[in-house]
């Protein structure tokens, strides 16, 4: 699968944009501030539909207009696909697959994987555990189309198990049948995602530590593991022995909403441990398992969006890595970097070619 060509209306700093990619390698390269991640981000849109960056629709409009659209024609499976985004201010987005609207945003989930690989990647180092999480259903959710509706139901019934805490805590009076069955709703769905996140992650790890140890050059021992509650004991009991403490704090305190995604290196945390260039060689190599991952259960190539890649690697990874993504095993990729010259001299030395925009001030022209 590949985008053959992007067309962009006040999307962003662009009031318009025409561009004609090649299958492999595609470079914008520009100053700060001047459009380079947006194209990736337009890219992404009509991928998942929506920004990487930003959940508000209406602020990727270019500032004083009233829409945006973002257009793409891919070939998948020798196959023309079009796909198209039009956000109007204070209107539904319109999204449409070869002209047609969807019903329903979730039916294009999954049928034009993606992967960005982008500096902001290190709150999933330095956040809460919810944004680890949040990674980890991203990826199943592009491979398992239940997943998204287990995971939306499994929040419907935590919030009724809420709701019914905060009303013992006020009446002093608790319906012992009635959490009974929200137990019962709650424990079938966390055991559905645990089990699917265990199966997950059982695949992932071993795609992650070979893509780690692939471009550090095996320098360090780093570790990715999942820890969830439900793996010490049933959720039936947990529930249980957690119930006192859950009336006290007015809230389900155990379940797989505390699952937790733990980075390590050198058996110590990876957020206060690690160096720059190593907790970004470990964000690339999550990225990169996810590329496999995708390309495994699709049976065809992710595109790889690549956003200021080269900034924090050595020279020595940041080699590996370009080598490594524009071989045979990955399909259609884009760059972004600042750096006109470290682009060219990169993909010059490893001998592969690429199609380098120039982009100036929301405005982009082929090099
Ligand atoms: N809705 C919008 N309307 C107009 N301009 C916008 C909008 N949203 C973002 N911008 C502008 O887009 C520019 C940022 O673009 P982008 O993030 O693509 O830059 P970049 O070329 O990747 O820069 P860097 O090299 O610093 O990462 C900023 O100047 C920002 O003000």
């Amino acid at each position: 699968m590949w985008l053959k060509n992007l067309t962009l209306l006040y999307f962003k700093n662009y009031a318009s944009a025409e561009l004609t990619f090649s299958p492999t390698v595609n470079a914008f390269v520009g100053n700060n501030g001047a459009g380079k991640t947006n194209l990736l981000d337009a890219i992404h849109y009509l991928c998942l539909c929506k920004s990487y960056f930003n959940p508000i629709d209406s602020q990727q409009i270019k500032i004083g207009e009233e829409l945006f659209l973002v257009q793409g024609n891919f070939d998948k499976d020798q196959k023309p696909e079009q796909i198209s985004c039009g956000v109007k201010r204070n209107q539904k987005k319109q999204f449409k697959r070869n002209k047609k609207e969807y019903e329903k945003l979730a039916d294009h989930i999954g049928l034009f994987p993606v992967v960005m690989i982008s500096p902001y990647d290190v709150n999933l180092i330095m956040e809460g555990s919810e944004e680890r999480r949040r990674f980890v259903d991203n990826v199943i959710s592009q491979t398992d189309t239940q997943y998204l509706d287990l995971l939306i139901t499994y929040n419907k019934h935590l919030l009724n198990r809420n709701t019914l805490l905060k009303q013992v805590a006020a009446t002093h009076k608790l319906d012992v049948a009635l959490l009974e069955i929200l137990n019962e709703q709650l424990i079938n769905v966390g055991n559905a995602i645990f089990s699917k996140r265990k199966q997950f992650l059982a695949e992932f790890i071993p795609l992650f530590n070979k893509h780690y140890s692939f471009i550090s050059g095996d320098a360090e021992e780093v570790a990715l593991s999942y820890q969830s509650q439900l793996s010490e004991k049933s959720f039936e009991v947990l529930l249980e022995e957690s119930l006192e403490k859950d009336r006290v704090l007015e809230r389900t305190t155990t379940g797989i909403h505390k699952d937790e995604l733990l980075f390590s290196i050198a058996d110590v945390p990876l957020k206060k441990f690690g160096s720059q260039g190593q907790q970004k060689s470990f964000l690339i190599a999550l990225k990169l398992a996810q590329y496999s991952y995708l390309q495994k259960f699709k049976g065809y190539k992710p595109l790889l969006l690549l956003d200021d890649i080269f900034d924090k690697l050595d020279s020595l990874r940041v080699h590996k890595l370009m080598q490594m993504v524009s071989h045979d095993d990955f399909g259609q990729i884009f760059i972004t970097d600042a750096n006109k010259e470290r682009v060219v001299n990169v993909f010059n030395e490893i001998k592969a070619d690429i199609n380098l925009f120039e982009v100036v001030n929301g405005n982009v022209a082929h090099a």
